[in-house]
């Protein structure tokens, strides 16, 4: 994106975006970043050609960031060539070496995605901490689930409670307008990701429960003190 942009106190992500509509009403509500979904078993994702078009869109006004899972070198280069993103998420196994090929090769943004069920997840985070360029907390997938995200699922906040609060990371897992502000309260965390709690189905976002996410998450960072790092937007 171009332009330095203001130090939101906390960053907010709508993910899954697939319409110029919902596109447009993320951004209208302030939405910091958009992301786009390119695996292919998402009821969110989008092709190269209409996440290539959404993105035009974005430029400038919010970071583009596009999703992906265990994907290879040569898709996530038609990626980049298509999108422009400003960041890649990586949501699937991706160890700290693949982390660190990926942002030598790319040169973007990297935004990595870890599963948290219990204590033992925190061996993950610590080893992700210091390679990745921010991480994204995310409920883990029950075993068999079909999507390793966006499953709606909420995880216990109080296993962050330990974390260095210096920690560059986004919170997701089952947020929606009705548990944003508390999960900020609650965590301090300085961003919040969602895909599902603002939609009405699968896949299908919907315009007021993203206005209505937003402004919770605005209302809910007023209770984050000031940030002397991580919230700063790149
Ligand atoms: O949303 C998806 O379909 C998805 C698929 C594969 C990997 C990640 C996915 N979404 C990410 O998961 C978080 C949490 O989702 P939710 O809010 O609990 O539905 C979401 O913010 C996306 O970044």
């Amino acid at each position: 994106m171009s332009g330095p942009r203001s130090t939101p106190p906390v960053i907010v992500k709508i993910c899954g975006i697939s319409t110029p509509e919902t596109l447009e009403a993320s951004l209208g509500a302030g939405a910091d970043m958009i992301g786009f979904n390119f695996f292919p078993k998402s009821p969110r994702a989008v092709s190269l050609e209409a996440g290539s078009a959404l993105a035009g869109r974005v430029a400038g006004r919010a970071e583009i960031v596009a999703l992906t899972v265990d994907m290879g070198d040569d898709e996530i280069a038609a990626i980049v060539a298509a999108v422009r993103p400003d960041w890649l998420q990586l949501h699937g196994k991706e160890p700290p070496e693949r982390v660190a090929a990926l942002q030598d090769r790319f040169g973007l943004g990297v935004l990595k995605a870890i599963g948290i069920r219990g204590p033992d997840d925190l061996a993950e985070v610590a080893a992700h901490a210091g390679v990745a360029d921010r991480l994204l907390l995310d409920a883990k997938a029950p075993a068999g689930a079909a999507l390793p995200g966006g499953n709606g699922r909420v995880f216990d906040w109080s296993l962050l409670d330990g974390l260095d609060p210096a920690l560059p990371y986004m919170l997701s897992g089952g947020l929606d307008a009705g548990n944003v502000a508390e999960a900020i309260a609650r965590t301090g965390t300085r961003g919040v990701d969602v895909s599902s709690g603002v939609e009405t189905a699968p896949g299908v976002k919907d315009a007021a429960l993203i206005e209505a996410f937003i402004a919770a998450a605005r209302s809910g960072a007023d209770s984050v003190p000031a940030s002397s790092g991580e919230g700063t937007t790149t």
